[in-house]
């Protein structure tokens, strides 16, 4: 039987890509002078099969779930943040919604799962499929109609988003740069230390508690990772598989994703193992400060945009580089070639 994830994404074209390096190659500049904004506005180019890329009405959406692994102690934070942070995102007070508001981005919250049920709040859609997900030390982290359920809804956001170019998801889930460490070793077999992170702040102490929990995690589920929805069954969150049904369902509509930190890459990797024809139309915002992070990027060759030393999530890294693939797109369609502005070619 096939699912809707495993529908293909629409190819890059390879000539469309060939005529973009030439007209970057022809514009004023040195050759490459515009470094990874050509990278991106070529890339751009190949998968939208046009010279005049762009990046113009952006959809930012972030989601949020409870994490059963919390029980464990490896956040710094209580559980009840996750919720407490769903209101302050419809409040306006979160950092996303500082940067959607001043950027001019749509904006929406999805619960997909926090513990315990919210009030009715602006902005915020209850979707949840789960009050959290279970202990992924203990057992798996949901059922598999849970799974399905939470891809489903990742699915949907995108499918009601209307004509967007470009689809930033964010994510609220204490507890979750665990459940990303674990899906980090699962997609790269590197070990919980080199994956775990300090993710809200956590002690030495912590950190190597949370490496243990990894450990015991894998152990238990690794044999049994037999595809890449069993994978985010066992050890991902409602909020993280709804972020990879997002990012799936973007690429097959031929919409460009920007992919935020660490736990967004950590859904971005389990999206590409189920379905790989989605790779061409992920772009990489940012690289966290969790170790993890640059790890998982190298494994997806991925080139990030931007290094601020962020470690917060919700979609602040990939929200800020939006101008900067907006900027790749104008530049590519309106710089004017050596022809054009009568400047002589040097011989790079
Ligand atoms: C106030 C607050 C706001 C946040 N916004 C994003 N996160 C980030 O931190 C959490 C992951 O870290 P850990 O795995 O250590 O719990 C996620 O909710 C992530 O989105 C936040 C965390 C806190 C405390
Ligand atoms: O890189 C991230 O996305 C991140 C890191 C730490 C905590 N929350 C998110």
């Amino acid at each position: 039987m096939s699912h809707w994830y495993e529908e293909a994404a629409p190819e890059a074209d390879e000539d469309m890509r060939a005529a973009a390096i030439a007209r970057q190659n022809s514009l004023t500049k040195p050759r490459g002078a515009l470094g990874r904004l050509e990278h991106v506005a070529v890339q751009m180019s190949a998968i939208q099969r046009t010279l005049e890329p762009h990046a113009n009405k952006a959809l930012i959406a972030v989601f949020a779930g409870d994490h059963g692994v919390t029980t464990e102690d490896i956040s710094a934070y209580p559980q009840t943040v996750t919720s407490e942070m769903v209101r302050n995102f419809a409040n306006g007070g979160a950092a996303i919604s500082v940067l959607a508001k001043s950027m001019g981005v749509d904006f929406t919250v999805v619960n997909v799962g926090t513990v315990y049920a919210l009030e009715d709040l602006p902005n915020v859609q209850d979707l949840r499929v789960g009050a959290g997900t279970q202990n992924m030390c203990v057992t798996e982290a949901m059922s598999l109609e849970q799974c399905e359920e939470a891809l489903a809804v990742g699915r949907d956001i995108i499918d009601q988003a209307g004509d967007i170019d470009v689809f930033i998801g964010g994510e609220m889930g204490i507890g979750n740069s665990t459940a990303a460490a674990a899906l980090a070793v699962a997609h790269t077999r590197l070990s919980a230390t080199a994956m775990v992170g300090r993710g809200t702040g956590i002690s030495d102490q912590v950190l190597a508690k949370k490496a243990a929990v990894v450990t015991r995690a894998m152990s238990r589920h690794l044999p049994h990772m037999k595809n890449g929805v069993e994978v985010l069954r066992r050890i991902g969150g409602y909020e993280i598989n709804a972020l990879a049904g997002a990012y799936i369902r973007a690429a097959q509509r031929g919409i460009v994703v920007l992919v935020d930190g660490y736990i967004c890459t950590a859904a971005a990797i389990s999206a590409v193992k189920i379905n790989p024809s989605i790779r061409p139309w992920l772009f990489f915002s940012h690289c966290s400060a969790e170790p993890g992070h640059s790890r998982l990027l190298n494994k997806l060759e991925a080139e990030p945009l931007l290094q601020l030393d962020m470690r917060l999530g919700e979609g602040t890294g990939a929200a800020l580089a939006l101008p900067i693939m907006q900027a790749a797109c104008r530049l590519q369609i309106e710089m004017a070639s050596f022809e054009q502005a009568g400047v002589s070619r040097g011989n790079d």
